[in-house]
């Protein structure tokens, strides 16, 4: 796998709650990756360790935006390495200028599914709502299409593990590559 990506880094994106956190790890494993970091727990530390609960209660989601750009434009000049997202990292047309020095995995997700996981979580600020099922319904309308810009789409089944989720992934990528320009022999 280490020779097809070409050490290339990889981004995971998709709904809070779809596993990318989770996922990310795991695959940067089984790459042969070194590195694996993620947007929410950089902010975090970039905000002093506050937690994202409170960079959104006292600084405000614009603020918490503008953070998320400045880790990503810093992380994205890594190779090998593998980003976990935060979901609503595609919102900003210049975010993508910067995933796009990777490989960008959508990690698709049903809202009921999201819904049971996310439950007993309360570390989404986003969610603090009278109905966040219906709550991360809007979400996902709104961000489709800007997850379906992805290089790779993962539709994930409802009872498949984050293994079994990271072994699909490394089995998907070589689909999605693009193969490597060769002149042909006679070219000079
Ligand atoms: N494939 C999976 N099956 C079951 N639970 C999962 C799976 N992937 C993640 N989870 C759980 O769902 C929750 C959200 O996962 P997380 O990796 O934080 O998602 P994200 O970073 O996309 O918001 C966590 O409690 C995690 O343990
Ligand atoms: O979808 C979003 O806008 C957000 C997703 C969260 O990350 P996860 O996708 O890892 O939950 C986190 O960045 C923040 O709460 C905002
Ligand atoms: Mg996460």
């Amino acid at each position: 796998m280490d020779n097809i990506l070409k050490d290339i880094s990889v981004y995971l994106i998709g709904m809070m709650g779809a596993g990318k956190t989770t996922v990310g790890h795991l695959l940067a494993q089984e790459l042969g990756y070194s590195r694996f970091f993620d947007t929410d727990t950089l902010i975090e530390q970039l905000a002093q360790g506050q937690t994202i609960n409170e960079i959104f209660a006292t600084a405000g989601e614009e603020a918490f935006r503008e953070l998320e750009t400045q880790v990503l434009a810093e992380l994205c000049t890594y190779k090998r390495t593998v980003v976990s997202t935060g979901g609503g990292i595609v919102l900003r047309q210049k975010n993508w200028s910067y995933l796009q020095h990777g490989l960008v995995i959508w990690l698709d997700v049903p809202v009921e599914l999201l819904i049971k996981r996310l439950q007993e979580d309360n570390s989404r600020p986003l969610l603090k709502d009278t109905d966040p099922e219906k709550k991360l319904q809007m979400l996902l309308e709104q961000r489709q299409p800007l997850y379906s810009q992805a290089d790779l789409r993962i539709t994930v089944q409802p009872q498949e593990t984050p293994e079994q989720i990271t072994k699909r992934i490394l089995a998907e990528i070589p689909l999605v590559l693009k193969p490597p320009v060769v002149p042909p022999s006679d070219f000079n």
